[in-house]
């Protein structure tokens, strides 16, 4: 069976260090749809052993009423990322993000570790989800296969700071160094039937370029993108949100396709716009998103 949890909403995916007790004790409360622990490069390689321990007894105790807790573990050329596993999975991790993925193989080689951990600490097996970080160019050129590798994996992570690093040039505000991943990262996620998400927006002094930033990837596909500050989630939730205009559109859409179906009618207006079966996929799609974002409640 499908885990209930694939197709969760994730507008917005916040990142947190778990170096830092002031920050994981309470984020649930800035409304962000997951939260993302992170083990990988936030923590100092002489810290990860803290780190580790204060992320199990978070996991166990406190209570993220709901927020989606995501664990972003250590590469897998490091020593750290099989205990990485072991604690996410005890501490009842909902989803483990897979830093710098390179191919499908990575993604076989977390899940094995991940279902040997749930025998070991009585975790039911394929409770917990995963997520994979691309963030190099080979990562990029095998995004389908990294899509397609697990029943787990809900989806992908453009992680723009390594991706550029790898592809050597810088982030520039523009967009346009990270145009060829991001088109490549969401063509394969759609193909595979997953989940795809942008990457960090780091300077937060530039509210103005974040939001150019989440409009064009809304428009590009995007399901949601990483953030760094709860400043951020307010802007990608506003956008990723249907308005009641787009809702009560998509209402329309939906209903009149079925009612002229059953004329016999192909082809018609909706307020002046050209409708066929073509835009009922796209309608059902507004709507369930705004049924998950809490502003619908239609039966439809
Ligand atoms: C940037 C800054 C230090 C600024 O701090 P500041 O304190 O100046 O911020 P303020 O706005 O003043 O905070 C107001 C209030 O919110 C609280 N607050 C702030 N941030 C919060 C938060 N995240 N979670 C909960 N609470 C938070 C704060 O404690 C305060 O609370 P209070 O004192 O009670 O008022 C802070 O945000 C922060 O640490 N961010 C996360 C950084 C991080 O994890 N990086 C690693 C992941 S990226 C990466 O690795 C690259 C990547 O891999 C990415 C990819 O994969 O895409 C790639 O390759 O590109
Ligand atoms: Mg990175």
């Amino acid at each position: 069976m499908t885990h209930p949890d694939k197709k969760r909403l994730r507008r917005s995916m916040m990142f947190l260090n778990c170096q830092k007790p002031g920050l994981i004790k309470d984020p649930y409360i800035y409304g962000a749809d997951s939260i993302m622990l992170d083990l990988e490069d936030a923590v100092a390689e002489n810290q990860k052993d803290a780190a580790r321990y204060s992320l199990f007894h978070a996991l166990r105790e406190i209570d993220y009423h709901g927020v989606e807790r995501v664990v972003r573990i250590n590469g897998l050329d490091t020593p750290h990322w099989r205990e990485d596993i072991r604690v996410c999975v005890a501490g009842g991790a909902d989803t483990i993000r897979i830093a710098k993925t390179e191919r499908a193989q990575d993604v076989r080689v977390v899940e094995e570790a991940v279902t040997a951990a749930e025998e070991e600490f009585g975790v039911p097996v394929g409770r917990t989800l995963l997520m994979a970080a691309i963030e190099s160019t080979r990562g990029v050129l095998n995004a389908l296969e990294i899509c397609e590798s697990s029943e787990r994996l809900f989806g992908i992570a453009l992680s723009g700071g390594d991706y550029t690093k790898d592809l050597q040039t810088v982030i520039s505000g523009t967009g346009v160094e990270l145009a060829g991943a991001r088109q490549h990262m969401i063509i394969a996620a759609r193909a595979a039937g997953v989940q795809c998400f942008d990457t960090v927006f780091t300077n937060l002094d530039d509210m103005e370029g974040f939001e150019r930033e989440v409009r064009m990837i809304k428009m590009m596909g995007f399901d949601g993108k990483s953030l760094v500050n709860p400043r951020q989630i307010e802007i990608v939730h506003q956008i990723f949100t249907p308005t009641r205009k787009e809702i009560i559109f998509a209402e329309k859409v939906v209903r009149e396709i079925d009612e002229k179906k059953a004329q016999g009618i192909g082809v018609f207006t909706v307020d002046g716009k050209m409708i066929d079966i073509a835009f009922y996929d796209g309608a059902m799609r507004t709507l369930r998103l705004a049924k998950a974002s809490g502003v619908y409640e239609g039966d439809l």
